[in-house]
């Protein structure tokens, strides 16, 4: 079976960033965030699920309106909860069964939430991508043109950076100090081995 890799970080630590490097490596990489939209959009129960939780406000013309729900569940964890209930077991799920199909040394789970979720004890082994909070506001303002608040906001609903990247196996540091490249390929080479091994 392919050894399961989780990777992690809080919003704008740069994960997507460093999945991209490892799937330049012809590493599987499975992406929670898109995967959640896309069963979000796609599945027709939840769809109404999240209808009856949110409103229609919640869906446009069949689509997932991000930001109607975002403004919702970022200002109210009670909700935040709901929608996290409603959405993580399928996302999880289909994280599963994904794993199962993969033929290569090691296959990634890419996930904001792996501990928050509770879905890091299906994994073999996570890296933690870490970049100090001062940055990781300043990339997501940057690239999705929200304000500091907003960001700040999203921030208090996850579990605090420090304590994650303790709860990982491996950390990655993309403080734009460090090159990352030459940090991916050296876990690359590690957990090749670890595969190697554990066959
Ligand atoms: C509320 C939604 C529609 C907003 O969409 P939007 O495009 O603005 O954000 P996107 O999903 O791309 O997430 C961007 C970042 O926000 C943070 N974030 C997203 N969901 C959550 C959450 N449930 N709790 C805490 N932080 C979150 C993460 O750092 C994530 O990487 C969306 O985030 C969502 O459906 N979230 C619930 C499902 C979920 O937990 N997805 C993430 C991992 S499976
Ligand atoms: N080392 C880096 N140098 C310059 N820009 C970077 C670096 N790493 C990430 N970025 C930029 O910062 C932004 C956030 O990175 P990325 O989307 O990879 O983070 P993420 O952890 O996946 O974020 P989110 O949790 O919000 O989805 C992106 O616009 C990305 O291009």
């Amino acid at each position: 079976m392919v050894l399961k890799i989780g990777l992690t970080g809080g919003i704008g630590s740069g994960k997507s960033t460093v999945a991209k490097v490892f799937g330049t490596l012809g590493i599987p990489v499975f992406d929670a965030d898109s995967v959640a939209k896309n069963i979000m959009n796609e599945d027709q129960h939840l769809q109404q699920q999240i209808q009856q939780t949110f409103g229609d406000g919640a869906y446009s013309d069949g689509t997932l309106n991000r930001k109607y729900l975002a403004d919702l569940v970022f200002n109210d964890p009670f909700k935040l909860e709901q929608l996290n209930a409603l959405v993580h077991p399928a996302t999880i799920q289909a994280a599963e069964e994904w794993m199962k199909k993969q033929d290569a040394p090691y296959a990634i789970k890419e996930a904001a939430l792996l501990f928050e979720a509770g879905s890091a004890g299906h994994l073999d082994y996570v890296i933690g991508v870490y970049a100090p909070q001062a940055l990781r506001i300043k990339r997501v303002m940057d690239r999705e043109q929200v304000g500091r608040q907003d960001v700040l906001t999203r921030m208090s609903r996850q579990i605090d950076e420090q304590i994650k990247m303790r709860l990982c196996d491996f950390i990655i540091i993309n403080d734009e100090q460090q090159m990352v490249i030459p940090q991916v390929l050296k876990l690359h080479e590690k957990l090749l081995d670890i595969a190697g091994k554990e066959k």
